[in-house]
């Protein structure tokens, strides 16, 4: 299933909003966002922001309050069919694969999703070999592990290979070799099939090697959103450098710089951009244990926005 299409926009999701009965506030308010062809969109929130709860509108799964929300330019509560074609979703969690071992999960969604059977027996075979799960293969849903069924949901959202994925926290519970394999993955299949990719994630450092356009989100609204050398413009322009110093004396640092303790040993200090490398070439180096030096990263916007910025901003592209 892949297809090349001439429109930018794939997803519209037009004022949008979410009420769930007996809740004071409403899960969504007023969301406006669209989803180019083939970008990595990573949206970002606090607990109970409302992420999950936009996703499964935007798979039809959960009925939106009012609003819109158009799939390749048509609405997609009018033209249901649209989203089992074209988007591959893995929820947070899910019963739906528990009498499937992990081979028959990869085999029958790709039957389903229109591979004749021989041509889904290869994509079987090839998912099992990507998502390093063939040792898996005769397993039943219900006996792997956590990280174990996240993977096979991740492996059953990509089978044959659809347009527009769409996943909700794809790296929680993974171990540091899993995740970096998830990525991997998933950069792949953005740039050799332009695959669109849309995922809730509180994984801002690992995020930030794919992401290229981010949305943060907060009591139902976005409060910041574009690609993320923009928001990390408008967070400052300043470098951190982390220096990592004995505990007992502040390290040797040109007067007018600040500089803060983060914990014992190590020394946040914010600089201009044109004074890190004069400021980096005067410290005697033979007395310090490390240092980090680096432009804003997704966690400090995440930050930034999450606690400083009130939820009223209607973002959109
Ligand atoms: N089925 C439901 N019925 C009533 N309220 C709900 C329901 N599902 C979610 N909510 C509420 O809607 C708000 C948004 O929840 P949602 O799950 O979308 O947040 P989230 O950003 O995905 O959170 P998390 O990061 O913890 O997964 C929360 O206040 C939650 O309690």
């Amino acid at each position: 299933m892949k297809v090349i299409y001439m429109s930018d926009s794939v997803y519209v999701v037009h004022d949008l909003v979410k009420q769930y009965p007996g809740q004071e506030q409403p899960a969504n308010k007023d969301i406006n966002l669209a989803i180019e062809q083939g970008e990595i969109f990573g949206i970002l929130g606090s607990n109970g922001a409302g992420k999950t709860t936009l996703v499964r509108q935007m798979v039809n799964l959960q009925r939106s309050t009012s609003g819109q929300i158009t799939l390749y330019g048509r609405d997609i509560r009018q033209h249901p069919y649209l989203i089992a074609q074209y988007v591959g979703y893995m929820p947070q969690d899910s019963e739906a694969l528990n009498n499937m071992s992990v081979s028959e999960a990869l085999y029958f969604t790709a039957h389903l999703r229109g591979m004749s059977r021989s041509d889904a027996r290869r994509e079987r075979d090839d998912l099992l070999k990507l998502w390093q799960v063939e040792e898996l293969r005769d397993k039943y849903s219900p006996r792997l592990s956590g990280g174990q069924k996240r993977i096979l949901r991740l492996a059953v959202a990509t089978a044959a290979c659809p347009p527009i994925l769409i996943l909700d926290e794809p790296t929680n519970d993974l171990d540091p070799q899993k995740r970096k394999l998830v990525w991997d993955v998933l950069r792949h299949l953005n740039s050799a099939y332009g695959t669109t990719i849309i995922f809730i994630t509180h994984d801002a450092i690992e995020a930030e090697k794919i992401v290229q356009r981010v949305g943060i989100m907060r009591q139902g609204s976005f409060v910041a959103m574009g690609p993320l050398a923009e928001l990390k413009r408008e967070v400052g322009e300043k470098m951190r450098l982390e220096l990592f110093f004995p505990a007992e004396s502040p390290p040797p640092l040109p007067a007018h710089l600040q500089y803060n303790e983060l914990a014992p040993g190590r020394w946040l200090v914010l600089l201009e951009r044109h004074e890190a490398g004069a400021v980096i070439d005067a410290l005697p180096l033979h007395t310090i244990d490390d240092f980090h030096l680096y432009s804003a990263t997704l966690e400090d916007i995440y930050l930034h926005y999450v606690t400083k910025h009130p939820a009223t901003t209607n973002a959109t592209r």
